[in-house]
């Protein structure tokens, strides 16, 4: 494998359901090794999106692939491990039983680290699936998640119904588990503050589309964060040569977050965005221009061939 080879490519992807798109001309590149927050408001389709990653959905339009073959391949199964948001355990099942059927199930399953992941938080093996609280249930799916060791960890807001101490824990393993096997993640999340000490990735999608991804060191010294006495109602004239991503006023301040077109000169105080402000300013403003960094852009030739093509 050479640096950055993708993990995930997904070109020009699709996805209508009866009421309309979901999804539309998302083109994105995630290397290998690298983790991403996905991130964007209710209803963007980050869920949609991992689940054409993770072969529960047939895309529309365009084509997706995963270390350079069809999600729906054998090979992309195998190394692929996917947390949905509604856990499909077997409620009959215990906990014991549920680890044994993912180690049957998975050639390269490792018992040790799925039974650490249970163990740490006090579920009782005998248990049964159906008298687990929700957060109990949460932490034995990312045991199975992680017993099967995969290259590729797909998230749908795995931790929503885990209290804050579990969440920082499972943070954890899953930060120790990708710098020591090199795992790529990509998970979506609302907890904007989580993801500072934890993605180097980012992928923003919003409106069906992707506004923002790339490298987050590389995203967060292209823009510029500005503050200074207010001036009128807008951005002071003399910042408009500026791609403006949003601006606000409070009081007498006013607050603007840009991607500079050359030095910001004037009697302002600036600095480089931290993740939640450069997050948030995207996130407030659809209509900014979208930002596609190099390392994260998808160029049609170097696409895999075993991707689903439309
Ligand atoms: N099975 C479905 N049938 C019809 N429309 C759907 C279906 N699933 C999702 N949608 C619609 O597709 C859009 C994207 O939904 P999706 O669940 O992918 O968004 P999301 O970004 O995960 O949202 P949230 O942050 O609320 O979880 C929404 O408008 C949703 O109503």
């Amino acid at each position: 494998m050479y640096a950055g080879e993708p993990a995930i490519e997904a070109y020009g992807l699709g996805m209508r359901y009866r009421r309309g798109w979901a999804l539309r001309d998302c083109s994105f590149r995630l290397p290998v090794g690298r983790i991403c927050g996905l991130v964007g408001p209710n209803g963007a389709g980050k869920t949609t999106l991992l689940n054409i990653a993770a072969h529960v959905l047939e895309p529309t339009q365009g084509s997706i692939s995963l270390f350079g073959e069809a999600p729906g391949s054998a090979e992309a199964g195998r190394r692929t491990a996917f947390l949905a948001q509604e856990k499909p355990l077997f409620r009959r099942f215990t906990v014991a039983e549920t680890l044994r059927l993912g180690r049957e199930l998975n050639p390269g399953w490792d018992q040790r680290a799925a039974e650490d992941i249970i163990r740490a938080g006090n579920v009782p093996f005998e248990a049964k699936i159906g008298t687990l609280s929700g957060g109990q249930r949460t932490r034995v799916a990312i045991a199975l998640a992680f017993g099967k060791r995969p290259d590729l960890l797909l998230l749908d807001e795995p931790m929503s119904d885990l209290d804050p101490v579990v969440r920082h824990e499972i943070m954890g393993i899953l930060l120790a588990e990708a710098a020591e096997h090199g795992t790529t993640v990509l998970m979506s999340t609302h907890v904007l503050a989580e993801l500072e000490n934890v993605c180097d990735y980012l992928v923003v999608v919003s409106g069906g589309g992707v506004r923002l991804a790339g490298d987050v060191d590389e995203l967060k010294s292209v823009h510029t964060l500005i503050t200074g006495a207010r001036e009128g109602d807008g951005l002071p004239v003399a910042l408009g040569h500026h791609a403006l991503v949003e601006s606000r006023t409070s009081g007498r301040q006013f607050t603007a977050l840009v991607r500079p077109e050359g030095p910001v000169i004037g009697p302002w105080e600036t600095d480089t965005p931290n993740m939640e402000e450069l997050l948030l300013a995207y996130l407030r403003s659809p209509d900014a221009p979208p930002l596609i960094t190099p390392t994260a852009q998808v160029h049609r030739q170097g696409f895999g061939t075993g991707a689903v093509a439309a």
